[in-house]
């Protein structure tokens, strides 16, 4: 199998700018701070460059969860952790690397949900429109279709996590 470049990393890095400021744009009049919820594993460095770019005051959290075997959802959210202080009346934004089947991010909204936050919004890098997963993402970096991505947080079988850039397999 051969690993190819689909997003290098100076697009990823400027996508991800551009994602922050929509996102300081939209709550800039509504709240002073956002409540950042990072998911775990894959999640972590699309979060950390997201973060560290939106100009007003974020706190954050992390769930660990997870739910595939090579490239495909068992469907089973495993949870290894999850958010432990109170998002009520909280500006919840749900920070996902990708949203493929939607099954993990349906999982976590309806908890999340349950904890009563002011308002609930997603940003994830990277949309796949292989299946419709009805959940409408607020803010979006790339959509994509039928393809495995790895890089930039994403693993296939806990490989290739660490690659500056998204890619693919052949
Ligand atoms: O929309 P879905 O089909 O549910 O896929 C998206 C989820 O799958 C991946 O997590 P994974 O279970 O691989 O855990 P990881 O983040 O630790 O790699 C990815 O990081 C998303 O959280
Ligand atoms: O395309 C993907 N790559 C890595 N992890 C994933 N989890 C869901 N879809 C993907
Ligand atoms: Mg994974």
């Amino acid at each position: 199998m051969q690993l190819k470049v689909l997003y290098d990393e100076l697009t990823v890095r400027q996508k991800i700018k551009q994602m922050a400021k929509e996102i300081e744009n939209y709550y800039k009049d509504k709240t002073d701070t956002i409540y950042a919820i990072c998911v775990l594993k894959g999640s972590i460095h699309f979060f950390s460059e997201l973060v560290l770019n939106i100009n007003m005051n974020v706190d954050y959290s992390f769930v660990h969860v997870s739910s595939y075997a090579g490239t495909e959802s068992t469907g089973k959210i495993r949870v290894k952790s999850w958010v432990e202080e109170s998002l009520e009346n909280k500006y919840v934004l749900v920070v996902e690397d990708i949203v493929d089947t939607g099954n993990t991010l349906r999982y976590i909204l309806n908890y999340l949900k349950k904890q009563r936050p002011a308002e609930l919004k997603i940003a994830a890098l990277v949309e796949k429109k292989k299946y419709d997963h009805g959940i409408p993402i607020d803010f979006v970096g790339f959509t994509v279709g039928d393809v495995f991505l790895v890089g930039y947080g994403l693993d296939y079988e806990e490989k290739y996590r660490n690659l500056p850039y998204i890619g693919y397999l052949e």
